[in-house]
C-alpha cells in the first residue's frame, strides 16, 4: 500500500468533529486533504457526538478529490477503540492515529481496524510527536505496510520536549529531520505540523518554505485562511517546473551525443538531477490535474 505516484498532499486541514458548520464549509475549500478530527480539537462531553458526525462525513462521499481521513483518539484512551471501529465501518481515506511511539502500537492498529472490518483503502496515518516516537520513527514508520504517511505533532512534541515555539524551529528540527528521514527511507509520505497563529500569515508562509526546503510533501492546517499559501508554496513554481525541463532536454541530448555530465544555467547536471526534475514534473502535473 506505499504510494507510488505522487500524490499531492500540500494542504491537509483539521477540523473539528464536533463542528457541523466546519464539516459542511471543507466540502467547498480547495484542500488536498482533510483530518475530521475526534482528538485534541473535541471536548470530552462531546466525543460521542463527533464521532457520529464525522463517521457520517466520511461515508457521505461528498469531500470531492480531498483525501478524508479520521484522527482518532490516542491508543490507552477511553474512547480509542470505539473510534477505531467507527472509523472502520465509514471507511475513510485513512485513520490518523495520534501519540503513535512505538511499532506495536501501528500493528495494535491495523490488527483493530481489519477486525472491524476495515476495507483494504483505510491507511493507517501515523503522528510522530513524542520523544520515543522521533527515536523510533524508522520503527514506526516500517511497521504496516497500511501505513503510508507520517505526520509530524509539533505541538505535542514541544510540550514533550519542555521548548518553546520559536520562529525558525530550532527546537524542533532534529525531530523534524528524525521523521524525514524515517519516511524517505520507508517509501512514506510526511507532512509537517500545524502553525498555531492564525492571524500571522507572514509567518505562516516562512514555515510552509522552510518544511518545504527540508522535503516535507506539505503540512498539517487548521484555519481556511492557510489553504491557499501552502497549496501555493508546496506546489512546484512555474520556474522550477520551466528549469525540470530544460534540465531533462540538456541530459537527453548530451547522452545522445555520449556524455554523461551537462551544465544547465551554469550548474552540473547528472543522472540524479534529472529524476528530481521529473519527480518535480510528475507532481506539477498531479497539482495541474486538481
Ligand atoms: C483556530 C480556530 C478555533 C479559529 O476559529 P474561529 O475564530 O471561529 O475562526 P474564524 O472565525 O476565522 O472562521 C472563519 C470561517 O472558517 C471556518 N473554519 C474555521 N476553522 C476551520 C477549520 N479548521 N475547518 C473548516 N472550517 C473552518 C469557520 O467555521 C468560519 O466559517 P463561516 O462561519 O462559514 O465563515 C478554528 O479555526 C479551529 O477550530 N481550527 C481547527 C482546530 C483543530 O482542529 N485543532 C486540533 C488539530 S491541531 C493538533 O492537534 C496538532 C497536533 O496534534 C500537535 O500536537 O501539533
Ligand atoms: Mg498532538
Amino acid at each position: 500500500m506505499t504510494d507510488a505516484a505522487p500524490r499531492p498532499r500540500r494542504s491537509v486541514l483539521y477540523m473539528p468533529g464536533a463542528n457541523e458548520r466546519a464539516l459542511e464549509k471543507a466540502k467547498t475549500l480547495p484542500v488536498d486533504g482533510l483530518i475530521l478530527d475526534l482528538e485534541d480539537a473535541v471536548a470530552p462531553d462531546a466525543k460521542a457526538d463527533a464521532r457520529k458526525r464525522v463517521a457520517a462525513a466520511a461515508a457521505s462521499g461528498e469531500y470531492g478529490h480531498r483525501e478524508v481521513t479520521i484522527r482518532v483518539n490516542g491508543p490507552g484512551t477511553a474512547w480509542h477503540d470505539d473510534d477505531l471501529r467507527a472509523a472502520a465501518e465509514a471507511g475513510p481515506d485513512a485513520v490518523v492515529v495520534p501519540k503513535v511511539d512505538s511499532a506495536a502500537t501501528v500493528v495494535a492498529v491495523e490488527r483493530a481496524l481489519e477486525a472491524a472490518g476495515a476495507p483494504d483503502r483505510t491507511a493507517i496515518w501515523a503522528m510522530v510527536e513524542t520523544p520515543r516516537a522521533m527515536l523510533d520513527a524508522r520503527e514506526v514508520a516500517a511497521a504496516s505496510e497500511r501505513l503510508t504517511v507520517l505526520v509530524m505533532g509539533t505541538n505535542d512534541l514541544a510540550k514533550e520536549l519542555h521548548a518553546e515555539h520559536v520562529p525558525g524551529r530550532a527546537p524542533l528540527l532534529t525531530g523534524l529531520s528524525l521523521a524525514l528521514l524515517a519516511a524517505r527511507e520507508t517509501g512514506r509520505a510526511v507532512l509537517d505540523g500545524v502553525y498555531n497563529d492564525v492571524k500571522d500569515i507572514e509567518g505562516f508562509e516562512a514555515e510552509c518554505v522552510q518544511g518545504r526546503q527540508f522535503g516535507f510533501d506539505g503540512k498539517t492546517l487548521i484555519h481556511p485562511a492557510q489553504v491557499e499559501p501552502c497549496n501555493r508554496l508546496f506546489a512546484p513554481s512555474p520556474e522550477q517546473v520551466e528549469r525540470s525541463r530544460r534540465i531533462i532536454e540538456a541530459f537527453e541530448t548530451a547522452t545522445r551525443e555520449g556524455r554523461g555530465v551537462v551544465t544547465v544555467d551554469g550548474r552540473m547536471i547528472e543522472n540524479l538531477h534529472v529524476d528530481e526534475a521529473r519527480r518535480v514534473l510528475a507532481l506539477a502535473a498531479a497539482v495541474e490535474g486538481r
